[in-house]
Parts: C-alpha cells; sequence; structure tokens
C-alpha cells in the first residue's frame, strides 16, 4: 500500500499518447485538469500526513479522439527550497520542519499574537480553482499558484491576504452561472475578532484592464464572527442556494493559543486541531440579499464533515446534504505511518463517511409549540424541532453510506437535484468503487473492477443536455496490481457502462480534487 500512498511519483511532464480501448465521443474535447500529493520523501526526510506532499498536477487531453497524459509537480516556493536544501524545510499542516531557513519561522511564531503571521506553505495540492480564464492550484492556506493548464507550468504565487483579510480560504469555491467565484476563508490574525469572510471574485476585469488579474477585483460579501474567539471552525468546503449561503460550523476547532506555541513545543499544526464531542455543530444560513445571518439559530449534534455535496431550497425549506463523519478519525487514518503495508487492520473505518440530508424550514409558524417538527416536505425523514429557547434542532435523513470526494451535475449546483458521483469506500480510506447515488430513490449504480482504485468521479454534461445525468463520467484509475496499467475511465453517467479507457504506462498518482476544462473555455493563445 505505501506504493501507492507513500512512494514519490515521477513526472511527465512531456505529453504521452494514451492507448484508447472502446468509443470516445466525438464532442469530448477538453482538458481534465487535477491536482493532488505525488511526493512524501525529501532526501532522508518524509512527510507524516498524505495531504502534506508536494502537489503533483496531472491532465488527460481529449483531442480528436485521442488522449494524451502530462503530469508536473508544482514548482511552489516550498518545492523549491525542498529541492534544493535536498530536505522537507517548510512546514505543513501534518509536519513542523526544524529550522525552516526559508521563512525564519521561528521568530515570526513569535510574534504571532501580536498579530505578524508567519509564511506558510504554497504547496496547492488539493484542486484546481478558474478566475476569468486563469487556473490556478489551491490548498486552505492564503496562497495559491497560478498554472498554465495546458504546460501544467507553474506560473504567479498569489497571496489572497493582499485582496482580502483571510489567513485560511477553502479549496472547494462555488461558481454561479457567469462564472464568478464565491469562497470563504478564515481571518484568524486579527486578535478578538476571528471571524469567517466570504467573498467574491469576479470572471471578468474592465477592459482596460485586460492583462489584470480578476483577484484585484476581489469584493468581501460578508462575514461571521466565530462563535469562538480563540476557537474557529475548520471547514474544507460549504453550500450555496439560490438565496442563501451555507457555512457549518463544527465542533472540529482550530486552537489559536497551540497555534502560537506549536513550533515552540515541537507539534505540528494538526495536532492544534481537535475535534469537540459534547458541542453542536451550527447551520448558518446566510441571506444573500441581507448579507446577514438568518436570525433562527439552527443546530444539530457534533459532527466533522469535509465535502458538502449540494444544497437546494424547496417550499420554504433549504435541503443541505453532505458527508459526515461521527468523530475525526478520518484525518488520523491519513497519516502515512497508517498507511503502509498494514493498512487493512491500521485502517479500519472506525468511522464511515455518511451522506446526510439536512432540512431546514424557513417561513414556519413562529407560534408553533416547542418540540413540533417544522419539516414539511413529504420527500424526506429528516426533522427540524422547534426548541424552548427558540432554537431549531436538526435531525438527518441518511441518503447514503460510505461515499466519499462527491460531485454533481454542477449546472444543478444550489438548485434541487437527483444524482451524486462519488468514490466509494469499505473497510478502509481505500476507493473501491466509484457510485452514482440517486438521491430520490437511494438506489446505487456503481463501477469496479479488480485492484483498482478510482478517483474523484467527474461529471461531463453532453453538449445536448436534456437530463440531469446526461453525460460522461471521468474517473482516473490507479492500480494496485504492477501487472495492470493506469488508465482514464469513461462511463456513461446514465447506465454507468464503460464508455471507453486510455491507458497509460506511467506510475499514476492517488489525487484529490479537479475540473474538466472544456476546449471552449481554453486559451489556445496559451498553448
Ligand atoms: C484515498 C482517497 C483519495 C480516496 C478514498 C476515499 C476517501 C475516504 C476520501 C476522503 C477524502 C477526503 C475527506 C479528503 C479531504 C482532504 C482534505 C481535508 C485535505 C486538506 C488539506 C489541508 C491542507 C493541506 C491544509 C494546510 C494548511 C496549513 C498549512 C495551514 C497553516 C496555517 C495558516 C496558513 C494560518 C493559520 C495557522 C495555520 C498553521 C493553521
Ligand atoms: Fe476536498
Amino acid at each position: 500500500m505505501d506504493v501507492i500512498f507513500g512512494r514519490n511519483k515521477e513526472e511527465h511532464p512531456e505529453p504521452i499518447k494514451a492507448e484508447v480501448k472502446g468509443e470516445l465521443p466525438s464532442w469530448l474535447q477538453g482538458i481534465l485538469l487535477r491536482n493532488g500529493p505525488g511526493m512524501h520523501t525529501v532526501g532522508e526526510t518524509k512527510y507524516n500526513h498524505w495531504f502534506d506532499g508536494l502537489a503533483l498536477v496531472h491532465s488527460f487531453t481529449f483531442k480528436n479522439g485521442e488522449v494524451y497524459y502530462r503530469s508536473k509537480y508544482l514548482r511552489s516556493d516550498t518545492y523549491n527550497c525542498n529541492i534544493e536544501a535536498n530536505r522537507i524545510v517548510v512546514s505543513e499542516f501534518g509536519t513542523m520542519a526544524y529550522p525552516d531557513p526559508c521563512k525564519n519561522l521561528f521568530a515570526k511564531a513569535f510574534c504571532y499574537l501580536s498579530h505578524t503571521i508567519p509564511e506558510f506553505t504554497d504547496n496547492c495540492l488539493i484542486n484546481i480553482m478558474k478566475t476569468g480564464e486563469d487556473y490556478y492550484a489551491t490548498s486552505e492556506t492564503n496562497f495559491i499558484r497560478k498554472i498554465n493548464p495546458h504546460t501544467l507550468e507553474t506560473l504567479e504565487k498569489v497571496d489572497y491576504n493582499k485582496y482580502v483579510a483571510v489567513n485560511l480560504a477553502t479549496s472547494h469555491p462555488h461558481y454561479d452561472s457567469a462564472g464568478n467565484v464565491l469562497n470563504m476563508g478564515t481571518s484568524i490574525v486579527d486578535k478578538g475578532k476571528t471571524k469567517y469572510v466570504i467573498f467574491k471574485i469576479p470572471s471578468s476585469v474592465p477592459e482596460k484592464e485586460k492583462k489584470k488579474s480578476c483577484l484585484k477585483h476581489l469584493e468581501v460579501l460578508c462575514s461571521i464572527p466565530s462563535q469562538s474567539l480563540l476557537h474557529p471552525s475548520y471547514y474544507h468546503s460549504f453550500g450555496v442556494t439560490e438565496n442563501y449561503i451555507i457555512f457549518i460550523e463544527q465542533p472540529f476547532k482550530l486552537d489559536i493559543l497551540k497555534l502560537a506555541t506549536a513550533y515552540f513545543r515541537g507539534v505540528n499544526w494538526a495536532s492544534c486541531l481537535s475535534f469537540h464531542k459534547e458541542d453542536k455543530t451550527w447551520i448558518h444560513l446566510i441571506d444573500k440579499k441581507t448579507k446577514k445571518d438568518i436570525s433562527t439559530k439552527i443546530y444539530t449534534d457534533a459532527m466533522v464533515l469535509f465535502h458538502h455535496v449540494n444544497a437546494y431550497e424547496e417550499d420554504g425549506h433549504v435541503v443541505i446534504d453532505v458527508i459526515s463523519y461521527p468523530d475525526n478519525s478520518l484525518y488520523q487514518m491519513f497519516y502515512l505511518k497508517n498507511l503502509n503495508e498494514d493498512l487493512e487492520k491500521n485502517t479500519k473505518l472506525t468511522s464511515i463517511p455518511a451522506c446526510k440530508r439536512f432540512v431546514v424550514p424557513l417561513g414556519f409558524d413562529k407560534d408553533a409549540e416547542v418540540g413540533t417538527n417544522l419539516v414539511k416536505l413529504p420527500s424526506t425523514t429528516a426533522t427540524a424541532l422547534k426548541e424552548k429557547d427558540g432554537n431549531i434542532y436538526c435531525q438527518p435523513e441518511m441518503l447514503c453510506e460510505g461515499i466519499e470526494l462527491p460531485r454533481i451535475n454542477y449546472d444543478y449546483n444550489g438548485k434541487k437535484y437527483r444524482y451524486i458521483y462519488a468514490t466509494e469506500v469499505q473497510w478502509s480510506p481505500v476507493p473501491t468503487k466509484i457510485a452514482k447515488v440517486d438521491v430520490l430513490t437511494k438506489k446505487k449504480l456503481s463501477w469496479e473492477e479488480e485492484h483498482c482504485w478510482p478517483a474523484e468521479p467527474v461529471f461531463v454534461p453532453s453538449p445536448d443536455l436534456k437530463e440531469e445525468d446526461d453525460g460522461l463520467i471521468l474517473s482516473s484509475i490507479v492500480t494496485s496490481d504492477p501487472r495492470k496499467a493506469p488508465f482514464l475511465l469513461v462511463l456513461d453517467a446514465k447506465t454507468f457502462t464503460e464508455m471507453a479507457r486510455a491507458t497509460v504506462n506511467v506510475d499514476l498518482h492517488l489525487d484529490l480534487h479537479g475540473v474538466f476544462i472544456p476546449e471552449k473555455d481554453l486559451n489556445t493563445e496559451r498553448e
């Protein structure tokens, strides 16, 4: 298993032609661009956690029925410093590096509580974000790295902090139909003012500024104060509906005082993150018009969540689908020491990911009796109980167990939808199948094959889309049997039958997230 999780992967910056079996639809033209960790050892030093690995961006280019593969390590400052020193010199979330000659982190960390923030890693390994015509590799720090989607070349480093006061930002932004980006970040430097900030990056800039970046026009929409000033919640994604932004403030929290002293204590940043199982999980609905949290306080039991699936409004309710866990054991499981040969023994999922639906009533009867279930949607068993202090206590409906890395047809984002595409896991963090879940009937279709570990399935709508699932699923498949080459799998999203596979004889890495860029969105000038 170390082969898959812990071994350094080679990059292939020059296009490699894949061997295509089956029939690729002629309209499938563009680039599947993905990101994830590819290197966990530098010289004699090793990262502790799988999420710490150096970003290896890769792509599958679909052109006239042919498929080309490329991969290239993100030339982040972190990568360059590490390679030059031949050891890990920049700290990541799960690995503290000593000393950190690139940044003099020691001195800076000392100043932490007096408004100085040390510089953090720009090893953007989680996802790809599009702003205007630009593509960025993203992580959760204040840095993002622009990349050329054709050549995978690393371009400028952008500091969110120059445009908005956040120290952390999600790698799962949302997009509206005009391509404007909506994202969220946390500001923790301003003592006593710890807050979550929601901001917008427009998809275009005024004509006279043609060469300028959309980020220069970033706009703060609103901010929400953290419930606890010294313990802001961790979040990895958020949700949107037509009229609301959904932010779930979970009791999985960063401890600012611990962060400030982590370096001296010789512990990693991750140890400053803890799950408070006795606390509540607060569901915030931020009204896009008033830019305020709705006045009712809504909560559910303690949980840990990384991925929102989708959310929408229906008959005066807000429906919120997420993948949640009963505790924080998932993060623990991804420590590389657990992902070794004894993986099966060490990483039995003690907490299974579950896709849950929360339903929040909007315009309910204010005089309703305490204890009343305010959810009036016949389609769900989720409940929202009115409590005596006026708060609302939500209990979810279970949609499906054992799925992660969820995707949808993004045209249905924020709208009533029916299908989730995800990887399926059983006894460990190993994805063994790709699943299509029908949230209406709870029926599931899946694809699996021996020795195959599928990545997050990406939905690509067909050009003559009539139904939500008219399109394709693209997933890069890592193989655990050295005699079997990895491939890019193309499924018919409706039936989940295989249409084609493009095999590449490379050491494909298990990645996290990515985007499909249709031909029409590709600026061919830069090719
Ligand atoms: C095996 C596979 C692929 C599939 C199997 C199926 C399955 C169960 C999948 C589950 C997948 C999940 C749940 C993936 C989740 C990925 C996450 C949460 C990545 C987060 C990275 C977060 C990162 C890198 C965060 C770095 C943050 C840093 C360095 C922050 C630094 C900091 C800054 C900037 C200011 C404040 C101080 C602080 C130290 C916190
Ligand atoms: Fe994610």
